[in-house]
Formats: structure tokens, C-alpha cells, sequence
């Protein structure tokens, strides 16, 4: 039964979260319970003092009430609204600051969560867990709160009133009480199915919106702007479909509570208005009895409301708590070793590793070492785990079998955000955020940085020239993931990026898309002067780099087959000579380059 909705299994679910949610705005919240009690008495009072108007003055003549009943009449409504503002203004205060903290919290548990979780939840459908749950949240308990206590209690107070006036009439329409639970109860069932399918869909309309606003150039360069249309129609007809039903079943409510509350006048003047002719009730009772009738209507409506408001916010606060069941990754703790540097190596021991919800292996006993110092490149065909096996060392995953050691320590022991202090990544795809060039060079860094430092890092990583050249230089803005700056530029960005923040260990996961000869070749000079002093591993797929490690790691379907430097696996019939030789007929690879 809704109306018990501590017994849903879905506020059960969501209970240790609510009281936690609830509890630093306890005062206000009873504050608008109390008041909400005292607008509702104030209600149920209005049918007693109209029988009293009616019987004292019109009927006995007494001139003695003309002026008390009407200024209680007066008095009442005006407490009642009063109590009613402060009621409604203390409970939206209360969940408006309530819904704030939950939304600071969500936001800070989903920028903590293991990196495995944002590949299986899309973006836009975390979004709407921010923005749409949370406010639908907010609306719910302040709204809930109200309808619950308010009108609950003037439910109780009126049929006390109806009671005191007439407990034969009461019984009479208490007959009615089925025919109003039940539209109550089937409306509020249909409304908590149609809530979760609107939340979706509200979650596919941002997930469409914010994959397509990132993808454009992917969009318009393969010319698919029509097929993009054609599924957002899609996913926003059915979100608009869900709100439709919505309103349907809630506006619903509302004439059918109203069609009863005449039937109940039309019951109490049909059993009551022959006892009043015949003189056995008095004629203040039943116009009094009548309008307690009517009275009950508005706040059953509203009771009504409360459970579809109820309903809706469960699915919403469900939703939250979905993701806040989810455990942080603990980047730092007690117990964990921080490092600063790597001195000596890091060893793979046997290493295999299966993404999260997959069968098969990503990485298969892979067992090998990096001397602090040095410089290795990964290759092998495309998925056969160079990004896995780079994506190890910061602790993005765990391993599912064997053990990597850093510096001989095992990296498990080490905190995941002093490793990340120490590892730069510059990716194939450099992230850039629609800021100034100086805020995304600095970006992470929580020391003071001279300018001085910041131009001489743009320098070696052969970035200050193109920078200075802009328009405004360091304080350009370089337009969403720097949509306005080449390829090659954005990779010497990302490389002054590494010289500022000063890592141990650079992994360079190479761009396969070519660049044109003249930015293939600054940064190559970028990518020397970076690495100077730095242990580097190379997710390789450019001959030039491949030749200048010290050891080429060859990873075939997850497995390490062959390692040595490129002279060396040449010179026999290595997988590795074979797979080049491959990578040059199909022209992924240009054959001059080991001329
Ligand atoms: N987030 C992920 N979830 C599930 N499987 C993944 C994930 N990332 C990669 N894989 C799978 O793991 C395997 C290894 O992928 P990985 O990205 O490490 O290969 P790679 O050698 O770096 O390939 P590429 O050169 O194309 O980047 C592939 O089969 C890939 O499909």
C-alpha cells in the first residue's frame, strides 16, 4: 500500500542515505510539521464555528454572537495563513538545502568513483542524476512534507469536527472511503512506473545530447546530422510520451476527488436534511456537516498528491542512491605508502588483468621489467593491451592476477594519488578543457608557478613560438577540448603539461592518426627534450620511436611473445619482424622510415 511508504522496499533501500540527508535540517522540518498541525486545526475549526453561526444567530437570534463568531471566523483563516507560509517556507528552505548537499555529495562520490564504473554508466545519464533526480528530490520532500502533514492532519481534524457534529452522518459517508482509496492507490502505482521511465528517458536525452556535442566533428565529417536527428527525435518523443501519461494519471486525480467530495454533499443533505425537517438535527449541524464535506476534498487531493509526489521521488532518490552505493576508490589512505620518484624499476610479475564484466583477458601473464631510466615501447596489433598494461601503473585497475612492483614495492601498497603525482600520461587524444592556454598548463598543479617556469616549460616541450603567435598568447582560449589548435599542437601542450608537473615516469601513448610532416617532426623534437631524465614507455606506433627504445615489448592477444630492441628482433624471424613488415605493406606504417 503506498501510503505506507516506510514499508516500500524502495524507501527501505534508501533509508540509511535519507536520515543522513535529513538529519541537519531536522528543526526546520519539525518546525513545518508543527506548523502544518496547527494550519490543519485551524481548518477543521471552520465547520464548527459556521454551525455555531448558524444555530446562535440565524436560528436562536442571538445578537449576543454577531460580532465573536464572525471575527473567529476572521481569526481562523488568517492564523491558518499564516502557519501555511511559514510551513511552506521552512520546508522549501529545508529541502532546498537538503537537495544542495545531496547534489555536492553525488558530484564528489561520482568524480571518485574506480574508473572501470564511467565506461558502464553514460555521461548524460549521470548528468540527469545531478540535475533531474536531484531536483525532483527537492520538489518531492518539500511538496510530500506538506501534502503529508498539512493535509493529513486536517483529514484527521475535519472528519474530528464532522464527528463531534453528527457521528450518524459521519458513519453515512464514511461508505464513500473505498471509492476514494482506490483511484488513490491505482493512480499512485501507475505514477511511481511512469516516474522511472520519464528519469530514463530524461537519461537518454542527455546521454544522446552530450555524445553528440562531443562527437561532432566524427558527426559532420561522415555526414550523419540526419540519421543524429532522427534518434534524438527518438529519445525526446519518448521523454515528452512519458511526461504526457504523467500529467494524465496526476491531473487525473483531481476531477474524480471533486465528482466524490459532490456525491458526499449530495449523501449528507439526502441522510441529514430529513432529520432536519423533522427537527432531531439542528440546521448549523448540516450546512456545518456540508461544508466539512466539501473541506475534506482539498486536502484528500492533496493526500492523493503527496503519494504520487512520493512515488516520484523515491525513483529519483533511488537513482542517487545507485550511485552512491557504489564504493569510492580510496586514492590516498592511512595505511599507504607515497612515493616521490622511481629510482630503480618497475617489474610486471605475471600480471593478468580482465576488464570489469568481461570474460575474456586483457592481459595474460605478462611478466616483464623497466629500469628507472630508461626507454621501452609497447607494440603489438590493435586491443592486444599496450593501453591495459600502461593503465596499470596508475592504478586505474588492479590486476586480477600477480603483482607489479615499484621500486621493489608492491604497488597495491602505494596510494593510487601519489603514483598518479608521479606518472605523466600524454595520450593520443590530449584533453584539453575550453580555458586559457596557461589554465590547462596549469591545471592540477597546487604549487605557485613563475611565469618564467611556465615559458620555459612551453619551450622544451617546443610549444612557446606556436603559443606566443596567438592572439592574446598564454591567455588564448583554446575552445572546447581545444577545437581550435592542431593536432600537434595540442600533444605539445600536453607535453609542457609533463615538464611542469615533472614526472618520473612519462607513458606516451602515441597518436596513430599522422600528422603533417612539419608537426610529425617539432613534435618529435618535443617528445626528446620531454623525456630527457625521465623513464619512458611508449605505447609505439611510429617506426622513429620504436627504433630509439632500449627494449621493444611485443604484446600479441594480451601475452608478452617477444622483447628486445628493434636490431635485435629485426635480425631474427621474430612476430615482431613479421607484424612490421605488415604494418609497412599496409602502409600504417611508412617504409622510408627505416631506411
Ligand atoms: N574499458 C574497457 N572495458 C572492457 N574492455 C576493454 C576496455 N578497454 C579495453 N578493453 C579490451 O581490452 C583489450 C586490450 O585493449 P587495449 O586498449 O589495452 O589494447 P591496445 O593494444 O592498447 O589497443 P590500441 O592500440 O587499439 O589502443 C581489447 O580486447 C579491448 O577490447
Amino acid at each position: 500500500m503506498t501510503f505506507f511508504f516506510w514499508k516500500d522496499p524502495a524507501y527501505i533501500r534508501i533509508r540509511p542515505y535519507f536520515h543522513g540527508w535529513v538529519r541537519p535540517y531536522r528543526g526546520k522540518l519539525i518546525g513545518g510539521i508543527l506548523l502544518g498541525f496547527v494550519a490543519s486545526a485551524m481548518t477543521s475549526g471552520v465547520p464548527l464555528v459556521l454551525k455555531q453561526l448558524i444555530d446562535r444567530i440565524f436560528t436562536e437570534k442571538n445578537t449576543h454572537f454577531l460580532f465573536i463568531l464572525p471575527f473567529s471566523f476572521f481569526l481562523l483563516f488568517a492564523l491558518k495563513g499564516l502557519a501555511v507560509f511559514y510551513q511552506n517556507y521552512l520546508l522549501r528552505i529545508a529541502a532546498l538545502q537538503m537537495v544542495n548537499d545531496v547534489r555536492k555529495t553525488l558530484f564528489s562520490h561520482l568524480v571518485s568513483l574506480p574508473m572501470g564504473y564511467y565506461g558502464r554508466e553514460g555521461t548524460g545519464s549521470l548528468m540527469g542524476r545531478v540535475t533531474y533526480d536531484a531536483e525532483r528530490l527537492q520538489s518531492g520532500v518539500a511538496n510530500t512534507l506538506r501534502d503529508l502533514v498539512q493535509q493529513g492532519f486536517t483529514i484527521v481534524g475535519v472528519l474530528g469536527s464532522m464527528i463531534v457534529m453528527s457521528p450518524r452522518l459521519t458513519l453515512f459517508l464514511m461508505v464513500m472511503l473505498p471509492a476514494v482509496l482506490i483511484p488513490i492507490r491505482k493512480t499512485g502505482k501507475k505514477l511511481k512506473t511512469l516516474s522511472r521511465r520519464t528519469q530514463e528517458s530524461f537519461g537518454d536525452v542527455n546521454q544522446h545530447l552530450s555524445e553528440t556535442l562531443s562527437s561532432i566533428r566524427l558527426i559532420k565529417g561522415v555526414v550523419s546530422e540526419e540519421l543524429e536527428k532522427e534518434k534524438f527525435k527518438a529519445f525526446s518523443d519518448e521523454f515528452v510520451g512519458a511526461q504526457i501519461k504523467t500529467a494524465k494519471y496526476s491531473n487525473l486525480l483531481s476531477p474524480i476527488m471533486e465528482t466524490l467530495g459532490a456525491l458526499a454533499a449530495g449523501i449528507a443533505v439526502w441522510a441529514g436534511g430529513y432529520a432536519v425537517i423533522k427537527g432531531t438535527l439542528s440546521f448549523g449541524t448540516l450546512v456545518g456537516f456540508i461544508a466539512a464535506a466539501q473541506m475534506l476534498y482539498q486536502p484528500i487531493k492533496g493526500f492523493a498528491g503527496a503519494q504520487a509526489d512520493i512515488q516520484q521521488s523515491l525513483a529519483a532518490a533511488e537513482r542517487i542512491v545507485d550511485i552512491l552505493a557504489v564504493p569510492e576508490e580510496r586514492v590516498t589512505s592511512p595505511g599507504a605508502k607515497t612515493i616521490t620518484a622511481l629510482r630503480e624499476g618497475i617489474e610486471f610479475r605475471h600480471i593478468s588483468f580482465a576488464y570489469p564484466g568481461t570474460e575474456s583477458s586483457a592481459l595474460d601473464d605478462v611478466s616483464l621489467s623497466i629500469p628507472a631510466g630508461s626507454f621501452v615501447a609497447l607494440v603489438g596489433a590493435s586491443g592486444s593491451g599496450k593501453s591495459t598494461l600502461a593503465n596499470l601503473l596508475p592504478r586505474f585497475y588492479e590486476p586480477t592476477k600477480g603483482e607489479i612492483l615499484w621500486d621493489g614495492m608492491p604497488l597495491s601498497e602505494i596510494a593510487p594519488a601519489s603514483l598518479r603525482s608521479v606518472i605523466g600520461f600524454v595520450t593520443q587524444d590530449v584533453v584539453l578543457m575550453n580555458q586559457s592556454i596557461r589554465d590547462n598548463l596549469l591545471y592540477g598543479l597546487t604549487r605557485e608557478v613563475p611565469e618564467e617556469e611556465l615559458i620555459a616549460a612551453a619551450r622544451t616541450a617546443y610549444a612557446h613560438d606556436f603559443i606566443s603567435a596567438l592572439p592574446k598568447g598564454y591567455d588564448t582560449r583554446v575552445g572546447e577540448r581545444g577545437i581550435f589548435l592542431s593536432g600537434g599542437e595540442k600533444q605539445r601542450l600536453a607535453l609542457a603539461r609533463v615538464v611542469l608537473r615533472d614526472p618520473s615516469l612519462l607513458v606516451l601513448d602515441e597518436a596513430t592518426s599522422a600528422l603533417d610532416s612539419e608537426s610529425e617532426w617539432v613534435v618529435q623534437k618535443a617528445l626528446e627534450s620531454v623525456m630527457k631524465g625521465r623513464t619512458t614507455i611508449a605505447i609505439a606506433h611510429r617506426l622513429t620511436t620504436i627504433r630509439q627504445a632500449q627494449t621493444v615489448f611485443v604484446l600479441e592477444k594480451g601475452r608478452l611473445i617477444e622483447s628486445g630492441s628493434h636490431e635485435e628482433l629485426m635480425r631474427t624471424d621474430s612476430r615482431y619482424k613479421s607484424f612490421i613488415l605488415h604494418l609497412m605493406r599496409t602502409g600504417e606504417m611508412v617504409p622510408e622510415e627505416i631506411l
